[in-house]
């Protein structure tokens, strides 16, 4: 009888393990069907577009299947649990009525006696029920616990002083000294590999290359997404990651084909650029931005609401927000990824103007597929898979003999007349 105690403790235990063990997989899988949820929901115009409702409904499905599948496992381990128990309180209580009943018969205890000793047995092994209840979700909060700790535990970024503006000196030169880098995810696949230029202040320098060869990662870079792997990222001389990075984000600013805004009003999401302006500077800002004059024709003007809940803007509209939220941040350090690639001659026009003046006294640095928009570049680098094949000015790389610029510049002319 007393080795089944020690036997009923080690189930427990062992169950508590396992119910903790189920509990951090089904709480990934459920963040993995929320992610896929959320995706399918952004992205609802591609899904609609390319009838995959089908598919993505299917996709959750599984994904929520597995979440089911995991959960079922946990709940069949805490029955085993509970079932256990309650097998070996009954098992218990049959055996204390046989051996009292024949205590009874012998006259060495009373019926009484009898009576309250199985009373107190059932309280007592209540109460060892709420116990294991109570270590089983126990467990379960463990389990959560440690998937939250696992998140909470990937190494922080730094990013020192978040509230002051302009403490930060730069001049905005940037050079890259033999810089590789890989993504964390994908150790093996090299993405950038040995690259150096160097651009002074206030010069342009236009990245080039076919889709992958590495553009889009040498800017995140430079805003510190990710470290180089090897190699160093200098800023006026001095290594960029002895900057405070809060600060030095400050000092850099990117206008994307993507524009993303928030669902904020108009005015929101240009002060973005420096929370601390005046009403008067927004304003300015739009006005540089080509963007003044048609957020004065929408009736609540800057506090319009843009998105779901508010106004829809066209590309070029949303990119003159951004590029009026990029002038109020007024930084040393501008970068334009394919800033212009998604509209029509007559936003470009209206954008590349703004860009222009943008781009005026600082270090710009352009990504765009549109050769014609990057002729006046002070240094053009040709990309590819993360290998720099080409350097120098428009002029310089067309003299190339069979230079890839060259062809790519040939192609571009020959296919626009
Ligand atoms: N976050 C990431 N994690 C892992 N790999 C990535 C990540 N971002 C990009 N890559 C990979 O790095 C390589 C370079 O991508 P990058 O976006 O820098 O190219 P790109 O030249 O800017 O391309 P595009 O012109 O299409 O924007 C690609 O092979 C891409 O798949």
């Amino acid at each position: 009888m007393l080795s089944v105690v020690p036997a009923v403790i080690g189930l427990t235990i062992w169950v508590g393990r396992k119910v903790r063990s189920h509990t951090k997989d089904a709480q990934s899988q459920l963040s993995r069907s929320t992610v896929l949820a959320e995706e399918s929901f952004q992205g609802i115009q591609t899904v609609k577009a390319y009838s995959s409702e089908i598919f993505e409904k299917n996709r959750y499905n599984s994904s929520l299947i597995s979440f089911l599948r995991i959960f079922i496992k946990r709940a069949q381990v805490r029955a085993l649990l509970v079932s256990a128990i309650m097998a070996g309180l009954f098992s218990a209580i049959v055996v204390v009525l046989w051996y009292g009943m024949t205590l009874v018969q012998t006259g060495s205890l009373t019926l009484g006696e009898l009576t309250a000793f199985v009373i107190y047995t059932v309280f007592a092994g209540g109460a060892a029920n709420v116990v294991s209840d109570v270590y089983s979700q126990f467990q379960k909060a463990a389990g959560i616990g440690e998937r939250i700790t696992e998140m909470l535990q990937k190494e922080k970024e730094h990013l020192g002083d978040t509230t002051s503006w302009g403490g930060l000196k730069i001049n905005g030169e940037v050079e890259f000294e033999n810089v590789s880098f890989n993504y964390p995810t994908r150790h093996n696949i090299i993405v950038l590999n040995n690259i150096s230029f160097k651009v002074r202040k206030g010069e342009r320098v236009a990245l080039v290359g076919p889709s992958g060869s590495g553009k889009t990662t040498i800017t995140a870079l430079l805003f510190r997404f990710f470290d180089t792997t090897k190699g160093r990222i200098l800023i006026d001389g001095k290594n960029i990651n002895s900057y405070p990075l809060a600060m030095f984000r400050k000092e850099c600013a990117i206008v994307q084909q993507d524009v993303y805004l928030f669902g904020r009003t108009i005015y929101e999401n240009i002060v973005y650029g420096k929370p601390n302006a005046t009403r008067e500077d927004v304003i300015a800002a739009a006005k540089q931005a080509n963007a003044h004059e048609f957020v004065s024709r929408i009736p609540e003007q800057y506090d319009a609401l843009v998105g779901e809940r508010g106004i829809q803007l066209s590309g070029g509209q949303k990119q003159r927000i951004a590029i009026a939220r990029a002038i109020l941040r007024n930084p040393k350090i501008l970068i334009l990824d394919e800033a212009t690639s998604a509209l029509d001659s007559e936003s470009e026009k209206q954008v590349q103007t703004a860009l222009e003046l943008l781009m005026e006294n600082r270090t710009s640095i352009i990504i765009s597929h549109r050769l014609s928009t990057i002729r006046t570049a002070d240094n053009i680098l040709v990309l590819d898979h993360g290998n720099m094949i080409e350097q120098g000015t428009h002029d310089e790389l067309n003299k190339k003999q069979d230079g890839v610029y060259k062809n790519l510049s040939y192609l571009q002319t020959t296919s626009a007349t």
